[in-house]
């Protein structure tokens, strides 16, 4: 079995932080930007206190104002941050804390991990559209992995997570949609299947 990180997001219940957790997770994503999935401050700290501390808590941003992340990141006690909008470097400057990780979602492709204009300690290479479940062209020859703590994300399921895994080198993954039994509603049987393939 791989050390792979696995990162699963979107999640609203504690049934869903559960199951998570108990597959084996390496961090879960509570997501306050808007989605079907978003949670409020209060319910993203209720189900933070739920994982343990070697499970790293994610909090998903998208384009709202500085003063809304560091609010909302404080109140729930969550201990990573990810931007999937144009944050710019205010951001992260803004948000950089002792223990907290910074993550930068990006579509672009081949990007090296720090050298970069941001100040991020992971890099997510996701799809155009983050949490549709959507999947890219992860396996083109054109692709070039980044260096580092970089997470894969976009489409994957229990089905295609170890492929894409072997495909493209990744140091971690990241779903939501993949395992849903509906759009937003995850699924106990589906989020185990995930870890268990992504790890092989
Ligand atoms: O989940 C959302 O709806 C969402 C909305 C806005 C920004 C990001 C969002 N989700 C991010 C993720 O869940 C993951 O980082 C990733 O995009 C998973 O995508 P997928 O497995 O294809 O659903």
């Amino acid at each position: 079995m791989s050390d792979l990180f696995v990162k699963i997001c979107g999640l609203r219940t504690e049934r869903d932080v559960d199951a998570a957790v108990g597959a084996g997770a390496d961090a879960v994503g509570f997501v306050f930007a808007a989605s079907p999935r978003t949670v409020d401050a209060e319910t993203a700290r209720r189900l933070a206190l739920r994982v343990p501390e070697h499970v790293l808590t994610v909090g998903v941003f998208r384009g709202q104002p500085v003063d809304e992340v560091r609010r909302l990141t404080e109140e729930s006690g969550i201990r990573a941050v990810q931007f999937h909008g144009d944050e710019g470097p205010e951001y992260y400057t803004a948000l950089r804390a002792p223990g907290r990780t910074l993550i930068r979602a990006t579509t672009a492709t081949g990007v090296p991990v720090r050298g970069g204009e941001l100040d991020e300690d992971m890099l997510l290479l996701d799809a155009p559209d983050p949490g549709s479940g959507k999947p890219w062209n992860w396996a083109s020859p054109g692709f070039t992995a980044p260096e580092g703590r970089w997470l894969l994300a976009g489409g994957l399921h229990p089905d295609n997570v170890r492929r894409a895994v072997e495909a493209t080198g990744a140091w971690g993954v990241d779903v939501s949609s993949g395992v849903e039994s509906a759009r937003g509603v995850k699924s106990v049987e589906l989020i185990r299947a995930f870890v268990a393939a992504a790890r092989g």
